[in-house]
């Protein structure tokens, strides 16, 4: 069995492996798509096949849509040439369930793939004429938290920025630049309104978008190379809106042995795909079956009826809490120490790290006794049956391959949102002392351990992709397993960095206690499990 519209024609040879098979006309849909556009979404990795893809099929089954997804990638094109395309814009979801059964399903509602590459004219142009369309509703997007910066690791505005920001909209080469010419060209078609809906795990991921759109189209409309009315247009919400939302559903990199059983089914397209920007995906993709979106019900153009497939639609500050309870108290914080840690102790597999005690206890901690107390409660969602959840049934699935690895990738760009709001929660009420905080604490004294390069061991580590390791590595490449000589000046350049952990972590009084862990951590091999074991008594 290969993933492509040919081989779906043989529909008995899916449904017999248990296999299940879009139920539209997907030519149909094609089509009509392809004239009316409603949706875009850039970002074509992992999640969004894993999720906005899959609720859209089961719209389209239903009946309920007659168009289908176009998804555009503005960053590595290799997603798309090596993953898309070959395979017809279709995916193969697995969903691996707590109880061990497994869904397989072709999905089938993306119907056309793009790269976002103003060198390719061809390609670009189409995308311009879907943004001119007066049917488009939305675009969406996943292209991580970094995506949405304009700077560098050092607060510099990023050369191609530089560039678009003198030469306009003609031939943008950065990411932020491409979007805010395809819109300018909606403007000029039509000025007709959209929804821009970042699906990022950002915090006001709506707002981020926002503040870096008209940032670019204020650059713009400065230097005369668009006219006045685009700023207007941009920043009137009856026109453009950038709804906020929380998004959740565990997916991991696509995983070896969720290959095996698929070949064992007789599926032939396998292989994962390691791209030059260390992308990992894949024809198909491997996610938990919890899921959770919920999306400021903001869209000026209208927007398909994703309720219908369990997408939860609120006001801004409902979303607001949403995302705030799971990014920075339910979940994240949860994940970024496990991921942490189990780099340090030579974990690849966070359900294994759930059978850890140590680690088990010590996101109880972080979960229930620092974050739970100060968690803000969105209503529509329960924190603390959430996080019963999460501890319990999401981390510990022993079928799903989620590695600490994956977690850990960007960590400098997620402490000060997964960490640093419930500090600042702690350091704004009154009622409650910032320094009697302990766990928070020690995951940040483990992350500037990792930031090491060595494992408990004393073996080298392998860190994930971060935007600021080359800056950072070599700050800690000062510090040695066993010497405590002159620690507290050789980590202050990057524990004072208020930018990374959205605190000044002097002034509110925790340094002392990172600092006085980070010393226990390095006490030489074997250290960071005792400290673990020291901090949980
Ligand atoms: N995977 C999950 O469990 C999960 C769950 C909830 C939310 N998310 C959100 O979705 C994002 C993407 O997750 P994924 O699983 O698709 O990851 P992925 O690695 O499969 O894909 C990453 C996507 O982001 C793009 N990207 C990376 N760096 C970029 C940059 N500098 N500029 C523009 N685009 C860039 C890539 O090209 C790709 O399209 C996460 O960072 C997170 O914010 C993921
Ligand atoms: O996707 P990131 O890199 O922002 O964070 C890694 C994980 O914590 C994240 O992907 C979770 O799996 C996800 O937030 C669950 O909904």
């Amino acid at each position: 069995m290969k993933l492509n519209r040919k081989e779906l024609e043989n529909r008995s040879q899916w449904e017999e492996k248990g296999y299940v098979l879009p139920e539209f006309d997907r030519d149909q849909v094609r089509e009509n798509t392809r004239n009316e556009p409603t949706w875009l979404h850039l970002g074509a990795g992992n999640i969004f096949r894993a999720f906005p893809a899959m609720f859209t099929q089961r719209l389209l089954n239903e009946g309920k849509l007659d168009k289908g997804i176009i998804v555009g990638e503005g960053f590595d094109y290799e997603i798309i040439e090596k993953a898309y395309r070959p395979f017809d814009e279709l995916s193969l979801l697995v969903t691996l369930k707590a109880d061990g059964s497994v869904d397989k399903t072709v999905v089938g509602s993306v119907v056309e793939s793009l790269r976002m590459d103003s060198e390719n004219t061809e390609e670009f142009d189409r995308l311009k004429e879907i943004f001119r369309a007066d049917s488009l509703q939305m675009v969406s997007f996943t292209i991580t938290e970094k995506g949405y910066s304009l700077v560098n690791g050092r607060g510099e505005i990023m050369e191609p920025v530089k560039q678009d920001f003198k030469n306009g909209p003609e031939k943008p080469m950065s990411y932020m630049g491409k979007l805010s010419a395809l819109l300018y060209e909606r403007y000029k078609q039509s000025a007709a309104p959209i929804a821009l809906v970042s699906m990022d795990n950002a915090s006001h991921n709506g707002q981020l978008l926002q503040d870096t759109v008209t940032q670019f189209v204020r650059m713009w409309v400065k230097e005369g190379l668009v006219d006045d009315g685009f700023a207007d247009y941009v920043s009137n919400p009856d026109k453009v809106s950038f709804p906020w939302s929380m998004i959740d559903k565990i997916t991991p990199r696509p995983d070896a042995d969720v290959q095996n059983i698929l070949e064992e089914d007789g599926f032939e397209d396998t292989e994962v795909i390691i791209t030059n920007k260390q992308t990992y995906t894949a024809p198909f993709v491997n996610a938990e079956e919890a899921e959770y979106l919920v999306v400021e019900d903001h869209f000026p153009n209208g927007r398909p009826p994703l309720e219908e497939a369990g997408v939860i639609f609120t006001d801004r500050e409902t979303v607001d809490k949403a995302e705030t309870m799971k990014v920075t108290t339910c979940l994240n914080p949860l994940h970024t120490a496990l991921a942490i840690y189990g780099c340090l102790l030579g974990h690849t597999s966070i359900h294994e790290e759930m059978n850890d005690s140590e680690l088990k206890a010590l996101v109880e901690k972080i979960g229930y006794e620092e974050g739970l107390p100060v968690v803000v409660d969105p209503k529509i969602l329960d924190p603390k049956a959430f996080i019963d959840e999460v501890i319990n049934v999401r981390f510990p699935n022993p079928f799903m391959p989620d590695t600490p690895q994956r977690i850990a990738t960007d960590t400098s760009q997620k402490l000060s949102i997964r960490y640093g709001k419930t500090i600042q929660s702690y350091v704004k009420d009154e009622s409650r002392d910032v320094t009697s905080l302990r766990f928070i604490p020690l995951i940040l004294a483990g992350w500037l351990r990792y930031l090491m390069e060595v494992d408990d061991q004393g073996e080298s580590l392998t860190l994930s992709p971060d935007p600021l390791l080359d800056e950072l590595v070599p700050i800690m490449a000062q510090v040695s397993l066993g010497d405590t000589e002159g620690i507290e000046e050789k980590i202050k350049p990057i524990l004072s960095r208020e930018d990374i952990f959205g605190n000044d972590l002097y002034t509110i009084g925790l340094s002392d206690t990172i600092t006085d862990y980070f010393k226990e951590l390095i006490a030489g091999p074997g250290a960071v499990r005792d400290t673990l074991k020291r901090a949980l008594n």
